[in-house]
């Protein structure tokens, strides 16, 4: 974890990683602790991309290698890209097949591979942290990852920016040739220097939405976006208009809400990305602490853009029981070899719920194709493993990498045990015992990092309610009047015989081995932080701890109010952009669930 030592002339000294930073007491540069977790991971990610992107760059040399010799040999060249186009997860929407993941062909992976720089040199890859405050981030991405090039550090509040260029000097010379500290408006900065970054680090007070325009274009093809939401109360359905305003999205309420997040996010990404014709791959999607965090790449291609609809669904959530349905916004149909894109079918639910008989609330567009990349999770993952004492956060970072790698990929959001049996008003079966009645009935299910009560499963709602029904027929519940979900749901006979015998899969492999894949916060007050430049008060009591306040109003009396920026009470924002009372009204929806 990250060591706050001495303070000197005003300035406290913290050691996170191998960067050691130095602070103004007064809170005027923004720093939380908690982000030790956020920048941890992201480290892994850029580990991991260094090493990839030197794998694609010899892939790509050798294919070149390939192609000259075959054209000095007069030997003709492989399929063409519509030949080589495969179909794979057909899904049926209606009476129509829609491709969800449809490879990208052979051209279109090469026209990936060949977006790095020259064909003969791969230079070092140039990152841009966008929003970096006292350039911790920066610091620990310069001397930690080997193989890094320049690393750009903006920011658009001075005292910010003064700082960080201390603490490049203070971090010796590695630090002061590679790290550089502006002052800019991150979005006009990242007009201006469009595809020149192989990686954009965004790590906002709260959304993100107002950087991604700009930060879409100032990525370098098959380059990373980092970025990370902290606005969680309006992502999870706190304020739906908001949420709408901000990412283009209805969200809605339920318990998958923290993974919606992630998918809006997503969404609006690509969105954004689209309008200059370029689309994400996800590597890494992470709920964590009290934020949402993405990796994605960013190519351009006109032709892939098209199946952007293939990857987004509008949500179909029931207001009296647990069922949701997903509609995807387009589909495609094949004809003579030709394959074209045309609008879903839809609506894909009755006007009302087939299990309970209520309405549904329709949120969306959400990303619904994977969000993580399992082949770089496991990569990121044996990375973390391999250098397991360059990471403070190891602990962290690994149970939630591991939880990830053992999710079902394809199966966009989860269905809570605990919720059905709430809707139910029965006991609940544990977790294995429900585990292994999905897979005995024929389905596939896993965990979700996003929540240790989460399920993803294949099995259509139908079977998941006919096993509820019969645990209940075993472990009888009250008679409730005839209106309630529960009772609508008990009134039918189940269609299914659940077999309750416990399957050898209904265990994951790291919970079979006894590996953390959930952890406890390591101290109280592990959440956001007040913004820079925002006065301290009693009222922060309960976000920060009563001794950083008492700390913080003992400071204010020896040096005077006047360092610090004047700021209603009333007006207080936090990091995540929401007053604690907000965040408190919306509950398990806004709240930490690490
Ligand atoms: C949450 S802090 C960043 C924390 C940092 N990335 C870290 O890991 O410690 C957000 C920073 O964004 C800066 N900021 C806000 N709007 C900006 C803009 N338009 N351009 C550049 N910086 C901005 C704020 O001054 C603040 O220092
Ligand atoms: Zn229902």
């Amino acid at each position: 974890m990250g060591d706050e030592g001495e303070e000197i002339n005003g300035y406290k000294i913290i050691k996170e990683g191998e960067a050691e930073i130095l602070f103004p007491s007064s809170n005027s540069v923004f720093y939380n602790k908690t982000q030790i977790n956020n920048r941890d991971m992201s480290i892994a990610v850029l580990r991991t991309f260094i090493a990839k992107r030197k794998e694609e760059h010899a892939a790509m040399l050798n294919r070149k290698g390939k192609s000259e010799r075959k054209v000095s040999e007069g030997i003709p060249s492989g399929p063409t890209s519509k030949e080589a186009r495969t179909t794979q997860d057909v899904q049926v929407n209606g009476d129509c097949e829609v491709q969800l993941n449809r490879s990208l062909d052979e051209k279109e992976e090469s026209k990936k591979i060949t977006s790095w720089k020259g064909p003969g040199e791969l230079k070092e890859p140039k990152v841009l942290e966008a929003l970096a405050a006292s350039g911790l981030r920066s610091l620990r991405y310069a001397r930690e990852v080997d193989g890094i090039g320049q690393v750009v550090a903006l920011d658009n509040d001075k005292a910010s920016v003064e700082t960080c260029k201390k603490n490049i000097k203070f971090n010796g010379s590695v630090a002061c040739s590679k790290v550089e500290a502006h002052l800019a408006d991150a979005r006009v900065y990242m007009l201006i220097h469009q595809k020149e970054f192989d990686v954009v680090d965004l790590d906002p007070y709260g959304s993100p939405s107002v950087f991604l325009d700009s930060a879409v274009q100032a990525v370098a093809d098959g380059g990373i976006l980092m970025c990370t939401a902290t606005d969680m109360a309006v992502l999870c359905g706190g304020n739906g208009e908001v949420c709408y305003s901000k990412y283009g999205c209805y969200p809605v309420k339920a318990k998958y809400c923290h993974e919606m997040a992630l998918r809006i996010l997503l969404a609006c990404i690509e969105s954004h990305a689209n309008r200059y014709k370029r689309y994400i791959v996800p590597i890494l999607s992470v709920s964590m602490d009290f934020y949402v965090r993405v990796f994605v790449r960013i190519f351009t291609s006109a032709s892939a853009i098209k199946d952007t609809p293939l990857k987004l669904s509008y949500v179909y959530q029931c207001v009296g029981c647990d069922s949701f349905h997903l509609q995807t916004l387009g589909r495609t149909t094949t004809k003579n070899n030709s394959v074209k894109s045309a609008p879903g079918f839809g609506p894909v639910v009755p006007q009302v719920c087939s299990d309970c008989g209520k309405k549904f609330n329709m949120g969306g567009p959400i990303w619904s194709a994977p969000m993580h990349d399992q082949e770089w999770v496991l990569s990121i993952l044996a990375n973390v493993k391999a250098m397991k004492d360059r990471y403070p956060a190891y602990d962290k970072i690994s149970s939630v990498l591991t939880t990830i790698s053992e999710e079902l990929h394809d199966i966009p959001l989860f269905l809570s045990l605990h919720n059905l049996c709430a809707t139910l008003k029965c006991t609940s079966p544990s977790a294995v015992i429900f585990r292994s009645a999905v897979i005995n009935a024929g389905y596939r299910i896993s965990g979700s990092h996003v929540n240790p009560l989460g399920l993803k499963t294949d099995a259509p709602m139908e079977v998941i309610w006919d096993i509820m029904r019969c645990w209940v027929k075993n472990h009888p519940v009250k008679a409730q009047p005839p209106d309630q979900s529960c009772s609508v749901i008990l009134s039918k006979e189940p269609k299914l015989e659940a077999n309750f015998a416990r399957a050898v899969a209904s265990l994951s492999k790291a919970q079979a081995k006894k590996v953390a894949r959930f952890l406890p916060n390591p101290e109280s007050h592990w959440g956001p932080k007040v913004r820079a430049g925002r006065k301290i008060t009693s009222k922060h009591a309960s976000l920060l701890g009563p001794q950083v306040v008492n700390e913080s109003l003992g400071h204010e009396e020896e040096e005077g109010p006047s360092h610090l920026v004047a700021q209603e009470d009333s007006q207080i924002s936090l990091e995540g952009d929401e007053p604690a009372a907000k965040r408190t009204k919306t509950d398990d929806c806004s709240a930490s669930q690490s």
